[in-house]
């Protein structure tokens, strides 16, 4: 006997299914014998290799059988288990003579499945199949060995006998027709799943490689091998209740009562379509129902309004991951040719053993423009029997002709009712404690969407806790609509000073400006339109009874407006919190007319964005949008009503009248989180007066504005009061826009410097500030002549972060 030489090569699992297909052609195609594939056996070695799980070891032996020596396979009792399906793992763990030859079963590394190794006399098959984490992190041990047992047996039984493939009933040979059929790989390959996972196929030598590279048909259930390219076909363990939870049946289904009909009755009548177009918003229950719909068309129940039934073999076999003919196709990976091409031919083909091949391709709007082109070419050339479901959510990113050759179903918003019933319904079946104020308030926030709202549910269930309201609004960071509709309450009321009260405790502890201001405009949009009237709260029925004249509307109205804008510029800006509280305390404002602005004041207007534009190195886009966005604005009255504001809060009731006889805010910047507040006094005892008192100002301004505050006083000698009929402050305009710190910076410098060296008419205009972020800007536009004098208290204006709270007082400033 002559020493055994082994030649161990570590190939990839691509080159091993080479070696398989050699096997495989020196079959005798017009026999099942297996007597060359016996031979082949022997000079094959299965083994552990790296990643891929797999390598071949071609063995040579001294002792060369040769003809004679080569082994029937009958007598082989292990490949009669496998042919007859038996679980690779029990076969493991069994030593069966051959020939009197032990079989050994080599056990690899724990982290590597053993599939056993044959030693067919003397020589070895052993074969290794990748570690559950390696092939499929989610996989159950369990699924992996019916699966693995599935596989190997219908593999062994083609180098078998067939026995007992449900292949026999289609009229495709294997053998004859090698190079056609993806369907038909469900019996090939080595009887690992994964061996097949981007290999080539089994086919005939003309295929061409890239269509090879990438067979279409699922690795488990229908023996494409690609497991990557349709959703695997395990009982995969739920991972959250959204998807334990998905339908299986049109019962199940919520909300979709129209589209149901329909495929029912397309299902009752037998008018099958060859394409299907499921569209709508997401999470309405597309997909899910394009699986529903395929199992009803295969499912082999009598009556067909049960249909799926879930209980036949083929309702059983898809659920259960092993149909074969319903595919589900990734839409990415659709757009390679060879996998296109291998679709389209699967599709012209018959069904291997079911009533319809069904093909569903989720996302569909992911497919490129010449994968369209060839599908729907193609379509004709479809089997009668090949349905196509198409899924998306963007129905306006598919092409015109697609959506004229297909059977349109849309997938309504499911309403907030249906959300509550189904997330009650899980809540109880899942043993969940909640409040059904919480599971409203979730489908409230759900936005139609039904798995919208079972992630929430997950989420809040995760905290092991009964689900409450208040977990609820905690959880997802919104406010409930009654603490929007009392803060609009006090908004609309001109109860400024809660408002301002209100609108921080909400941003501090519960929502960013954004999202409020969101949910502010919808909460008002719904009061418009008389929106959910039925379920209204006391709060929302308060509010209202209170606001139901036709000037209260008009108020709504022009607070969306206001919204709308500060929403726009609250974007841009990076005080989020103080232009949401200024926008709040404009919301009592009843009059429409205070948007529009005059000529005059919009080209003046413009005059001073173009110089701000002009000499700012900031994002030009920046300083558009925010100029666009606040020319519209009516920034005297956000400035007046921040005034007001803060007067109001201010504690000392003689302090108020005395702010609010004496002195004007004039302009109000933020800049880098702080606010300047530029305020102006007619009389030096006045200025004295208030700076006496700025602390408390300071305080108001804190509380109103959210940020840190620099108050200026600034004295105008020669005007004796401040303007107080609307005629007279028709002399002020407001300005808002943005532009850099740095640039208006130098221009305030600059303007600055000038106003110190020449005349007190340029410092009328000084109230020019710089920001980084917004100006809110009072200048007085007032002439010379009647402005003749005017003193700053303000040291340095130029350093806005100077001296926070505290009144500046240039050295040696006169008053
Ligand atoms: N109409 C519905 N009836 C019952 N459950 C639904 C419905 N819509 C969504 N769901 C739930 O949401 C999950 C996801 O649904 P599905 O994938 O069918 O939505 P979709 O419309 O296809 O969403 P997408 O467009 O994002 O893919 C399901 O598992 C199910 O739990
Ligand atoms: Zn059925």
């Amino acid at each position: 006997m002559g020493e055994t030489r082994r030649h161990s090569v570590d190939v990839p699992i691509t080159r091993t299914l080479v070696a398989l297909r050699r096997v495989r052609s020196l079959r005798d195609p017009c026999t099942t014998s297996m007597s060359k594939f016996a031979s082949l056996l022997d000079n094959v070695k299965w083994e552990t290799g790296s990643n891929n799980g797999i390598s071949l070891q071609f063995v040579e032996h001294g002792d060369d059988p040769g003809p004679g020596g080569l082994i029937p396979f009958g007598s082989y009792s292990i490949m009669e288990e496998l042919e007859n399906g038996c679980d690779l793992h029990k076969l493991s763990g069994k030593v069966l003579n051959v020939e009197g030859d032990a079989i050994s079963r080599s056990r690899s590394p724990s982290s590597e499945r053993s599939c056993g190794a044959l030693s067919v006399k003397g020589r070895e098959l052993a074969c290794n199949v990748p570690s559950i984490s390696h092939v499929e992190e989610a996989a159950s041990g369990g699924r992996y060995r019916n699966h693995y047992s599935t596989k190997l047996a219908s593999s062994v039984g083609e180098y078998g006998s067939r026995l007992g493939s449900p292949m026999t009933s289609t009229n495709h040979s294997y053998y004859g027709d090698e190079d056609v059929d993806f369907d038909n790989q469900s019996n090939r390959g080595c009887g690992i799943t994964y061996c097949w996972s981007r290999t080539p196929r089994y086919r005939g030598s003309n295929q061409s490689s890239d269509v090879e590279e990438y067979p279409l048909l699922p690795g488990n259930g229908n023996g494409n091998g690609e497991s990557d390219v349709t959703t695997p076909r395990h009982e995969v363990l739920p991972r959250s209740l959204s998807q334990k939870f998905r339908p299986k049946s049109f019962d199940e289904l919520v909300g979709q009562e129209v589209v149901v009909k329909c495929l029912l009755s397309t299902i009752l009548r037998g008018r099958i379509t060859s394409v299907y177009l499921f569209h709508g918003p997401r999470g309405t229950g597309k997909t899910s129902t394009s699986k529903i719909f395929a199992a009803a068309l295969n499912c082999l129940s009598q009556a067909a309004h049960s249909r799926p039934c879930g209980l036949c073999s083929e309702c059983k076999s898809y659920f259960s991951g092993s149909g074969r003919d319903v595919m589900e196709i990734d839409s990415s990976k659709l757009n390679r040719p060879s996998f296109l091409r291998s679709l389209i031919k699967s599709a012209s083909l018959p069904p291997v053993s079911s009533r319809f091949k069904v093909f569903i391709i989720d996302e569909c709007q992911l497919l490129c423009q010449e994968t369209w082109g060839n599908l729907l070419n193609s379509l004709d050339n479809f089997s009668q029997h090949s349905v196509l479901i198409l899924v998306t959510s963007e129905l306006e990113k598919l092409p015109r002709n697609v959506l004229s050759r297909s059977q349109k179903y849309h997938f309504s918003k499911v309403c907030d009712a249906d959300i509550s019933n189904k997330l009650a319904k899980i809540c109880i079946e899942e043993g969940i404690d909640f409040d059904q104020g919480a599971i409203d308030f979730i489908a409230s926030k759900s936005d139609g969407s039904l798995r919208d709202a079972e992630i929430m549910l997950d989420q809040l269930s995760l905290l092991g806790k009964r689900i409450t309201t208040t977990l609820a609004y905690k959880l997802i960071g919104v406010v409930s609509d009654d603490e929007l509709l009392d803060l609009l309450d006090l908004a609309l009321s001109s109860d400024t000073s809660n408002t301002v009260i209100r609108a921080r405790e909400l941003m501090r502890s519960k929502i960013d400006p954004m999202q409020l201001i969101s949910q502010l405009a919808n909460v008002i949009m719904d009061i418009i339109a008389g929106n959910s009237q039925e379920s209204s709260s006391a709060t929302r029925l308060r509010f209202l009874t209170r606001h139901t004249s036709e000037e209260e509307m008009q108020k709504l109205s022009n607070a969306l407006k206001i919204l709308s804008d500060a929403e726009k510029h609250l974007r841009a800006s990076k005080n989020q919190t103080t232009w949401l509280t200024v926008a709040l305390l404009q919301l009592s404002n009843t009059d429409s007319s205070s948007f529009a602005t005059n000529e005059d004041e919009r080209n003046q207007r413009s005059k001073d964005v173009e110089h701000s534009i002009t000499s700012s190195d900031c994002p030009r886009d920046v300083v558009k949008s925010e100029t666009e966005d606040f020319q519209e604005k009516n920034c005297k009255e956000t400035v007046e009503t921040v005034w007001k504001t803060v007067t109001d809060l201010c504690c000392s009731d003689s302090l108020k009248s005395f702010l609010l006889k004496r002195g004007r805010l004039t302009s109000l910047t933020v800049d880098k989180g702080v606010a300047i507040a530029e305020l102006e006094f007619y009389a030096p005892q006045h200025v004295a007066r208030a700076e006496k008192s700025w602390k408390l100002i300071a305080d108001s301004f804190q509380s109103v504005l959210g940020c840190n505050v620099e108050i200026r006083m600034n004295l105008v000698m020669s005007a004796c009061s401040p303007p107080r009929s609307a005629k007279a402050a028709a002399s002020l305009f407001f300005g808002l826009f943005s532009c850099s710190r740095r640039m208006l910076h130098k221009s305030y410098l600059a303007t600055r410097t000038e106003s110190d060296c020449t005349s007190e008419k340029h410092v009328i205009t000084n109230s020019l500030r710089s920001s980084q972020g917004n100006i809110l800007r009072a200048r007085s536009v007032r002439s010379s002549a009647n402005a003749s004098s005017r003193m700053s208290c303000s040291s340095d204006q130029g350093d806005a972060n100077s001296a926070m709270c505290t009144p500046h007082m240039p050295p040696g400033e006169k008053r």
